[in-house]
């Protein structure tokens, strides 16, 4: 099986060309992504025909893991390239729609010379707020045996703490919070930092992944939990700095429309063999 290889800000994925959602099964999709028995991703990325004749493509996302979640910011930039560098007549306009499990999502590529990076901005489609969330962590240090989260719905679930604790911490209760029974689908977990109303540190414990070096939708939810703690001001430029480089990030309005932007690089194309 064909593939090329992309990443965004870091957060990498393995991109094809799919006629079929099975084309990759969930099984294949983690054996692929293995860093040691198979090639290395955050995760997998279907380019499939859309379903309406209008929109450029259908955007069907594995993590690691096999899960399949609804949507991927750092992905689609990477995937709006792919389509952008394979088939320029589709995927080089100016606005260019893609479906995904989490609805329309309309993307701009800005070609950088070498034609294999790109800055893409993308309408990541509404922000929602779902409510506060104070979970109990047994075994864990006094500080943090009891965690505040804000909920926030990018289309693929988040929950978001504006306290940051050490990275020995995170990789303790990232995985305890990301499969925490008060997320019965699961939920990214970001741990964000804020440091003025247009700046925020964040690093976020990935559903299905684990720690990745970036999230765009993570990037999203962060900004929009801000926003609606009043951190940060609902439609201003926010700049989230992650461990694998930054995004800009809007969100208009509690529950309103997004915007993100961020690079896109193409690494390398390659063959693979997915066996049977
Ligand atoms: N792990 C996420 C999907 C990938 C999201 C992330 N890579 C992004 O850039 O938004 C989930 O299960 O919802």
């Amino acid at each position: 099986m064909d593939f090329d290889k992309y990443q965004g800000i870091g957060n990498d994925f393995i991109i094809v060309d799919a006629q079929s959602d099975h084309d990759v099964s969930p099984e294949q999709a983690a054996q692929l992504c293995d860093r040691r028995f198979g090639i290395g991703a955050d995760g997998v990325i279907l380019v499939l025909p859309p379903r309406e004749a209008n929109h450029a493509a259908r955007m069907r996302v594995l993590n690691a893991d096999g899960s399949i979640p609804e949507m991927c910011g750092n992905g689609i930039r990477c995937m709006a390239l792919h389509v952008a560098r394979t088939r320029p007549a589709v995927g080089a306009q100016h606005q260019v729609v893609y479906e995904t499990d989490a609805g329309p999502r309309t993307c701009a590529v800005g070609l950088t010379p070498d034609a294999l990076g790109a800055d893409v901005t993308v309408g990541m489609g509404p922000v929602r707020i779902l409510g506060d969330l104070r979970l109990g962590l047994t075994g864990e240090p006094s500080e943090w045996a009891e965690v505040d989260l804000l909920g926030v719905d990018v289309g693929n679930p988040h929950a978001v703490s504006l306290r940051r604790p050490s990275a020995a911490i995170i990789d303790r209760i990232g995985p305890r919070l990301a499969t925490h029974e008060a997320f019965p689908e699961g939920a990214n977990i970001g741990f964000a930092d804020v440091k003025d109303r247009s700046f925020i540190d964040l690093v976020v414990w990935e559903r299905g992944v684990g720690l990745t070096l970036a999230c765009g939708t993570g990037a999203c939810a962060a900004v929009g939990a801000a926003c609606a703690r009043g951190l940060a001001s609902w439609g201003e430029p926010v700049t989230v700095k992650l461990p694998g480089g930054q995004l800009t990030i809007w969100v208009t309005a509690e529950g309103g429309p997004a915007r993100m932007r961020g690079p896109a690089r193409h690494v390398f194309s390659g063959r693979v063999d997915v066996g049977g």
